[in-house]
Protein backbone atom coordinates (compact mmCIF):
# COMPACT_ATOMS: atom_id res chain seq x y z
CA UNK A 1 0.00 0.00 0.00
CA UNK A 2 1.34 3.14 -0.86
CA UNK A 3 1.87 6.18 1.14
CA UNK A 4 -0.97 7.66 -0.68
CA UNK A 5 -3.16 5.72 0.23
CA UNK A 6 -3.15 6.63 3.80
CA UNK A 7 -3.34 10.32 3.07
CA UNK A 8 -6.87 12.02 3.69
CA UNK A 9 -8.95 12.84 0.73
CA UNK A 10 -8.38 16.25 0.06
CA UNK A 11 -11.55 19.18 -1.05
CA UNK A 12 -9.93 19.27 -4.46
CA UNK A 13 -9.67 15.24 -4.34
CA UNK A 14 -13.57 15.26 -3.64
CA UNK A 15 -14.00 18.20 -6.51
CA UNK A 16 -12.47 15.57 -9.04
CA UNK A 17 -14.46 12.10 -7.21
CA UNK A 18 -17.59 13.74 -7.77
CA UNK A 19 -17.20 16.18 -11.15
CA UNK A 20 -19.45 13.42 -13.07
CA UNK A 21 -22.51 14.43 -11.21
CA UNK A 22 -21.52 18.28 -10.87
CA UNK A 23 -24.68 19.07 -12.93
CA UNK A 24 -26.93 16.14 -12.37
CA UNK A 25 -30.31 17.43 -10.41
CA UNK A 26 -30.09 15.33 -7.46
CA UNK A 27 -28.20 12.97 -5.49
CA UNK A 28 -28.91 10.04 -3.84
CA UNK A 29 -26.26 9.28 -1.40
CA UNK A 30 -26.53 4.96 0.37
CA UNK A 31 -25.16 5.69 3.50
CA UNK A 32 -24.88 2.85 5.83
CA UNK A 33 -23.43 4.13 8.84
CA UNK A 34 -20.09 2.05 7.96
CA UNK A 35 -16.86 3.98 7.71
CA UNK A 36 -16.96 4.17 3.72
CA UNK A 37 -20.51 5.46 2.75
CA UNK A 38 -20.28 7.74 6.15
CA UNK A 39 -16.98 9.55 4.05
CA UNK A 40 -19.29 9.65 1.01
CA UNK A 41 -21.63 11.51 2.77
CA UNK A 42 -19.13 14.04 4.39
CA UNK A 43 -17.35 14.28 1.50
CA UNK A 44 -20.17 14.91 -0.82
CA UNK A 45 -21.75 17.79 1.84
CA UNK A 46 -18.51 19.63 1.75
CA UNK A 47 -17.69 19.32 -1.95
CA UNK A 48 -21.59 20.53 -2.58
CA UNK A 49 -20.89 22.89 0.23
CA UNK A 50 -18.14 23.92 -2.13
CA UNK A 51 -20.51 24.49 -5.13
CA UNK A 52 -22.74 28.00 -6.18
CA UNK A 53 -24.99 25.45 -8.03
CA UNK A 54 -25.04 21.65 -7.64
CA UNK A 55 -27.17 18.51 -7.16
CA UNK A 56 -29.43 18.51 -4.24
CA UNK A 57 -28.11 15.82 -2.25
CA UNK A 58 -30.17 13.09 -0.23
CA UNK A 59 -29.03 10.39 2.43
CA UNK A 60 -30.53 7.15 2.47
CA UNK A 61 -30.24 4.58 4.96
CA UNK A 62 -31.60 1.16 4.74
CA UNK A 63 -32.73 -0.89 7.84
CA UNK A 64 -33.26 -4.52 6.82
CA UNK A 65 -35.10 -5.42 9.65
CA UNK A 66 -32.23 -7.64 10.50
CA UNK A 67 -29.79 -6.41 13.38
CA UNK A 68 -31.29 -4.42 16.38
CA UNK A 69 -28.42 -1.78 16.33
CA UNK A 70 -29.78 -0.95 13.12
CA UNK A 71 -32.59 1.40 13.90
CA UNK A 72 -29.92 2.97 16.35
CA UNK A 73 -26.99 3.39 13.55
CA UNK A 74 -30.01 4.70 10.84
CA UNK A 75 -30.48 7.76 13.68
CA UNK A 76 -26.60 8.22 14.08
CA UNK A 77 -26.52 8.42 10.22
CA UNK A 78 -29.37 11.00 10.23
CA UNK A 79 -28.03 13.30 13.48
CA UNK A 80 -24.67 13.20 10.97
CA UNK A 81 -26.47 13.99 7.99
CA UNK A 82 -28.41 16.93 9.49
CA UNK A 83 -25.80 18.73 11.14
CA UNK A 84 -23.68 18.21 7.12
CA UNK A 85 -27.38 20.04 6.11
CA UNK A 86 -28.53 16.70 4.17
CA UNK A 87 -31.94 15.28 4.10
CA UNK A 88 -31.96 12.33 5.41
CA UNK A 89 -34.50 9.18 4.95
CA UNK A 90 -34.82 5.65 6.23
CA UNK A 91 -36.02 3.15 4.17
CA UNK A 92 -37.11 -0.01 5.78
CA UNK A 93 -36.64 -3.61 4.23
CA UNK A 94 -40.24 -5.42 5.77
CA UNK A 95 -40.85 -7.88 2.79
CA UNK A 96 -40.18 -11.67 4.00
CA UNK A 97 -36.67 -12.54 5.05
CA UNK A 98 -35.94 -15.94 3.22
CA UNK A 99 -33.65 -18.69 4.94
CA UNK A 100 -30.73 -19.21 2.55
CA UNK A 101 -29.51 -16.39 0.10
CA UNK A 102 -30.05 -13.92 2.87
CA UNK A 103 -27.34 -11.17 1.79
CA UNK A 104 -28.51 -11.37 -2.04
CA UNK A 105 -31.71 -10.93 -1.22
CA UNK A 106 -31.22 -7.86 1.22
CA UNK A 107 -28.98 -6.81 -1.11
CA UNK A 108 -32.06 -6.88 -4.04
CA UNK A 109 -34.60 -5.18 -1.45
CA UNK A 110 -31.90 -2.58 -0.52
CA UNK A 111 -31.29 -0.92 -4.26
CA UNK A 112 -35.23 -1.22 -5.38
CA UNK A 113 -35.69 0.84 -2.19
CA UNK A 114 -32.43 3.33 -2.76
CA UNK A 115 -34.13 3.90 -5.98
CA UNK A 116 -37.50 4.53 -5.05
CA UNK A 117 -35.84 7.01 -2.98
CA UNK A 118 -34.10 8.65 -5.58
CA UNK A 119 -37.44 8.71 -7.58
CA UNK A 120 -38.98 10.28 -4.84
CA UNK A 121 -37.09 13.04 -4.95
CA UNK A 122 -36.49 13.94 -8.45
CA UNK A 123 -32.87 12.20 -8.82
CA UNK A 124 -31.38 9.90 -11.10
CA UNK A 125 -28.55 8.69 -9.66
CA UNK A 126 -27.92 6.60 -6.32
CA UNK A 127 -24.10 7.11 -5.05
CA UNK A 128 -22.93 3.81 -3.13
CA UNK A 129 -18.94 3.90 -1.73
CA UNK A 130 -17.98 0.67 -2.63
CA UNK A 131 -13.81 1.15 -2.79
CA UNK A 132 -10.82 -0.50 -4.43
CA UNK A 133 -10.70 -3.80 -1.33
CA UNK A 134 -14.61 -4.12 -2.47
CA UNK A 135 -13.64 -4.33 -6.15
CA UNK A 136 -10.34 -6.52 -5.25
CA UNK A 137 -13.08 -8.97 -3.13
CA UNK A 138 -15.91 -9.04 -5.96
CA UNK A 139 -12.77 -10.05 -8.51
CA UNK A 140 -12.06 -12.54 -6.24
CA UNK A 141 -15.17 -14.20 -5.58
CA UNK A 142 -15.57 -14.49 -9.28
CA UNK A 143 -12.59 -15.88 -9.84
CA UNK A 144 -13.13 -18.13 -7.37
CA UNK A 145 -16.70 -19.04 -8.85
CA UNK A 146 -14.78 -19.74 -12.62
CA UNK A 147 -16.33 -16.26 -14.03
CA UNK A 148 -14.96 -15.02 -17.71
CA UNK A 149 -13.68 -11.85 -19.15
CA UNK A 150 -17.29 -9.85 -18.20
CA UNK A 151 -17.31 -11.22 -14.52
CA UNK A 152 -13.82 -10.32 -13.92
CA UNK A 153 -14.44 -6.71 -14.93
CA UNK A 154 -15.79 -6.49 -11.86
CA UNK A 155 -18.21 -3.57 -10.64
CA UNK A 156 -18.48 -1.05 -12.89
CA UNK A 157 -18.23 2.77 -11.91
CA UNK A 158 -21.71 3.56 -13.71
CA UNK A 159 -24.35 1.24 -13.78
CA UNK A 160 -28.17 0.53 -14.63
CA UNK A 161 -30.33 -0.90 -11.85
CA UNK A 162 -34.09 -0.86 -11.29
CA UNK A 163 -34.51 2.60 -13.28
CA UNK A 164 -31.63 4.14 -12.03
CA UNK A 165 -27.98 5.31 -12.76
CA UNK A 166 -25.72 3.66 -9.42
CA UNK A 167 -22.53 5.30 -9.53
CA UNK A 168 -20.08 4.08 -7.27
CA UNK A 169 -16.96 7.05 -7.26
CA UNK A 170 -14.57 5.79 -4.83
CA UNK A 171 -14.10 2.68 -6.98
CA UNK A 172 -10.32 3.26 -6.86
CA UNK A 173 -10.24 4.82 -3.48
CA UNK A 174 -8.73 2.45 -0.71
CA UNK A 175 -10.62 1.60 2.31
CA UNK A 176 -8.03 3.07 4.67
CA UNK A 177 -7.81 6.60 2.29
CA UNK A 178 -11.83 6.91 3.71
CA UNK A 179 -11.10 5.92 6.87
CA UNK A 180 -7.97 8.44 7.63
CA UNK A 181 -10.43 11.21 5.96
CA UNK A 182 -13.30 10.37 8.61
CA UNK A 183 -10.04 9.87 11.33
CA UNK A 184 -8.92 13.65 10.68
CA UNK A 185 -12.61 15.04 10.71
CA UNK A 186 -12.86 13.44 13.82
CA UNK A 187 -16.15 11.64 12.90
CA UNK A 188 -17.03 8.42 13.90
CA UNK A 189 -18.80 5.19 12.29
CA UNK A 190 -20.37 1.87 12.94
CA UNK A 191 -18.77 -1.56 12.26
CA UNK A 192 -21.42 -4.24 11.02
CA UNK A 193 -20.63 -7.46 12.56
CA UNK A 194 -21.78 -9.51 9.38
CA UNK A 195 -18.92 -7.67 7.72
CA UNK A 196 -17.14 -10.46 9.71
CA UNK A 197 -19.02 -13.07 9.83
CA UNK A 198 -17.58 -16.08 8.73
CA UNK A 199 -20.53 -18.01 7.00
CA UNK A 200 -20.77 -15.39 4.41
CA UNK A 201 -17.87 -15.92 1.56
CA UNK A 202 -17.08 -12.35 1.38
CA UNK A 203 -15.87 -11.82 4.74
CA UNK A 204 -13.85 -14.95 4.43
CA UNK A 205 -12.22 -13.77 1.49
CA UNK A 206 -11.57 -10.81 3.53
CA UNK A 207 -10.13 -12.16 6.05
CA UNK A 208 -7.29 -14.08 3.24
CA UNK A 209 -6.72 -10.11 2.24
CA UNK A 210 -3.39 -9.21 4.21
CA UNK A 211 -1.72 -12.57 3.06
CA UNK A 212 -2.78 -12.17 -0.23
CA UNK A 213 -1.87 -8.89 -0.54
CA UNK A 214 1.55 -9.93 0.70
CA UNK A 215 1.99 -11.81 -2.42
CA UNK A 216 0.95 -8.92 -4.36
CA UNK A 217 -2.45 -9.54 -4.87
CA UNK A 218 -3.44 -6.58 -3.02
CA UNK A 219 -6.34 -4.02 -3.83
CA UNK A 220 -4.57 -2.17 -6.22
CA UNK A 221 -3.17 -4.90 -8.52
CA UNK A 222 -6.66 -6.93 -8.41
CA UNK A 223 -8.62 -3.55 -9.31
CA UNK A 224 -6.10 -2.53 -11.87
CA UNK A 225 -6.38 -6.46 -13.44
CA UNK A 226 -10.73 -5.39 -13.58
CA UNK A 227 -10.03 -2.21 -15.13
CA UNK A 228 -8.15 -3.80 -17.93
CA UNK A 229 -10.40 -6.42 -18.03
CA UNK A 230 -13.39 -4.29 -18.66
CA UNK A 231 -11.38 -2.50 -21.25
CA UNK A 232 -10.77 -5.34 -22.65
CA UNK A 233 -14.44 -6.94 -22.46
CA UNK A 234 -15.43 -3.81 -24.09
CA UNK A 235 -13.32 -4.05 -26.92
CA UNK A 236 -14.94 -7.78 -27.45
CA UNK A 237 -18.61 -6.62 -27.50
CA UNK A 238 -17.54 -4.82 -30.30
CA UNK A 239 -16.58 -7.14 -32.30
CA UNK A 240 -19.44 -9.36 -31.59
CA UNK A 241 -21.85 -6.48 -32.95
CA UNK A 242 -19.59 -6.17 -35.69
CA UNK A 243 -19.83 -9.92 -36.35
CA UNK A 244 -23.59 -10.40 -35.76
CA UNK A 245 -23.34 -7.48 -38.81
CA UNK A 246 -21.44 -9.29 -40.85
CA UNK A 247 -22.94 -12.76 -40.64
CA UNK A 248 -26.11 -10.67 -41.21
CA UNK A 249 -24.63 -9.42 -44.59
CA UNK A 250 -23.38 -13.45 -45.23
CA UNK A 251 -26.30 -15.28 -44.00
CA UNK A 252 -29.20 -16.34 -45.76
CA UNK A 253 -31.75 -15.71 -43.51
CA UNK A 254 -32.59 -13.69 -40.33
CA UNK A 255 -30.04 -13.94 -37.46
CA UNK A 256 -29.70 -16.22 -35.21
CA UNK A 257 -32.33 -18.80 -37.37
CA UNK A 258 -30.51 -19.16 -40.46
CA UNK A 259 -26.92 -18.34 -40.25
CA UNK A 260 -24.54 -19.31 -42.76
CA UNK A 261 -22.56 -21.68 -41.07
CA UNK A 262 -19.41 -21.13 -42.80
CA UNK A 263 -19.24 -17.45 -41.60
CA UNK A 264 -19.81 -18.70 -38.11
CA UNK A 265 -17.25 -21.12 -38.06
CA UNK A 266 -14.42 -18.31 -39.63
CA UNK A 267 -14.59 -16.57 -36.45
CA UNK A 268 -12.33 -16.32 -33.92
CA UNK A 269 -13.14 -18.71 -30.79
CA UNK A 270 -13.81 -16.22 -28.22
CA UNK A 271 -16.26 -14.53 -31.13
CA UNK A 272 -18.01 -17.67 -31.60
CA UNK A 273 -18.78 -17.80 -27.80
CA UNK A 274 -20.46 -14.67 -27.20
CA UNK A 275 -22.28 -14.36 -30.06
CA UNK A 276 -23.14 -17.60 -29.27
CA UNK A 277 -24.45 -16.70 -25.69
CA UNK A 278 -25.89 -13.18 -27.23
CA UNK A 279 -28.53 -15.54 -29.53
CA UNK A 280 -29.22 -17.95 -27.20
CA UNK A 281 -30.14 -15.24 -24.49
CA UNK A 282 -32.46 -13.94 -27.12
CA UNK A 283 -34.21 -16.89 -28.28
CA UNK A 284 -34.27 -19.04 -25.05
CA UNK A 285 -36.30 -18.79 -22.39
CA UNK A 286 -34.83 -20.64 -19.57
CA UNK A 287 -32.50 -17.40 -18.57
CA UNK A 288 -29.18 -16.73 -18.97
CA UNK A 289 -26.52 -19.32 -20.77
CA UNK A 290 -24.10 -20.13 -18.39
CA UNK A 291 -20.68 -19.35 -20.02
CA UNK A 292 -19.21 -22.70 -19.29
CA UNK A 293 -21.99 -25.19 -21.21
CA UNK A 294 -21.44 -22.43 -24.60
CA UNK A 295 -17.76 -23.38 -24.24
CA UNK A 296 -18.40 -26.87 -24.53
CA UNK A 297 -21.16 -26.22 -27.45
CA UNK A 298 -18.60 -24.21 -29.47
CA UNK A 299 -16.03 -27.11 -28.93
CA UNK A 300 -18.92 -29.73 -29.61
CA UNK A 301 -19.66 -27.71 -32.98
CA UNK A 302 -15.95 -27.70 -34.09
CA UNK A 303 -15.90 -31.35 -33.66
CA UNK A 304 -18.80 -32.02 -35.92
CA UNK A 305 -17.68 -29.81 -38.67
CA UNK A 306 -14.61 -31.57 -38.87
CA UNK A 307 -17.29 -35.19 -39.05
CA UNK A 308 -17.18 -34.42 -42.74
CA UNK A 309 -20.66 -35.78 -42.20
CA UNK A 310 -24.05 -35.03 -44.33
CA UNK A 311 -27.60 -34.24 -42.66
CA UNK A 312 -27.64 -32.41 -38.87
CA UNK A 313 -24.28 -32.87 -37.81
CA UNK A 314 -25.40 -31.28 -33.98
CA UNK A 315 -28.86 -30.74 -32.69
CA UNK A 316 -29.21 -29.62 -28.84
CA UNK A 317 -30.84 -27.49 -26.56
CA UNK A 318 -29.31 -25.00 -24.28
CA UNK A 319 -31.43 -22.28 -21.45
CA UNK A 320 -34.76 -22.83 -23.33
CA UNK A 321 -32.81 -22.42 -26.81
CA UNK A 322 -32.26 -25.20 -29.77
CA UNK A 323 -29.42 -24.90 -31.62
CA UNK A 324 -28.65 -26.98 -34.74
CA UNK A 325 -25.71 -27.21 -37.10
CA UNK A 326 -25.92 -28.69 -40.70
CA UNK A 327 -22.28 -28.40 -43.18
CA UNK A 328 -24.49 -25.02 -44.49
CA UNK A 329 -26.49 -23.67 -41.36
CA UNK A 330 -26.21 -22.67 -37.94
CA UNK A 331 -29.87 -22.19 -36.19
CA UNK A 332 -31.15 -21.20 -33.13
CA UNK A 333 -34.44 -21.13 -32.38
CA UNK A 334 -36.94 -21.42 -29.30
CA UNK A 335 -36.40 -25.22 -28.00
CA UNK A 336 -39.86 -26.85 -27.60
CA UNK A 337 -41.11 -26.72 -23.64
CA UNK A 338 -40.15 -29.20 -21.64
CA UNK A 339 -43.16 -32.05 -21.06
CA UNK A 340 -43.34 -32.13 -17.10
CA UNK A 341 -42.48 -35.86 -15.83
CA UNK A 342 -45.39 -37.38 -14.33
CA UNK A 343 -45.12 -37.66 -10.17
N1 LIG B 1 -28.03 -0.50 4.80
C1 LIG B 1 -27.58 0.31 3.84
N2 LIG B 1 -28.19 1.48 3.62
C2 LIG B 1 -27.77 2.32 2.64
N3 LIG B 1 -26.72 2.04 1.85
C3 LIG B 1 -26.07 0.89 2.03
C4 LIG B 1 -26.47 -0.04 3.03
N4 LIG B 1 -25.64 -1.10 2.98
C5 LIG B 1 -24.77 -0.86 1.99
N5 LIG B 1 -25.00 0.34 1.41
C6 LIG B 1 -24.27 0.98 0.30
O1 LIG B 1 -23.70 -0.04 -0.51
C7 LIG B 1 -22.29 0.05 -0.47
C8 LIG B 1 -21.69 -1.34 -0.48
O2 LIG B 1 -22.04 -1.98 0.71
P1 LIG B 1 -21.64 -3.48 0.96
O3 LIG B 1 -20.25 -3.71 0.49
O4 LIG B 1 -21.99 -3.81 2.38
O5 LIG B 1 -22.64 -4.18 -0.03
P2 LIG B 1 -22.77 -5.72 -0.37
O6 LIG B 1 -23.83 -6.33 0.51
O7 LIG B 1 -21.43 -6.35 -0.37
O8 LIG B 1 -23.41 -5.69 -1.82
P3 LIG B 1 -22.93 -4.94 -3.10
O9 LIG B 1 -21.44 -4.75 -2.97
O10 LIG B 1 -23.34 -5.79 -4.25
O11 LIG B 1 -23.72 -3.65 -3.05
C9 LIG B 1 -21.98 0.88 0.79
O12 LIG B 1 -20.74 1.53 0.65
C10 LIG B 1 -23.14 1.82 0.83
O13 LIG B 1 -22.95 2.92 -0.03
Amino acid sequence: MSDDDQSPISAQMAKQLFADWASAPGLVLAVSGGPDSVALMWLAARWRHALKRGPDLTAVTVDHGLRPEAAREARDVKRLATALGIPHRTMRWTGAKPKTGLPAAARDARYLLLAKAARSVGAFHVLTAHTRDDQAETLLMRMARGSGIAGLAGMARLTERDGIQLARPFLHIAKVQLVATLTKAKIGFATDPSNSNPSYTRPRLRALMPALASEGFDSRNLARLATRLRRADAALELMVDGAERFLALHSPGRVPEAIDAGAFAGLAEEIRVRLLLRMIDQVGHEGPAELGKVETLVFAMVQAGRSGGKGILLKQTLAGAMITLTQDRLRIVPAPPRRRRAD
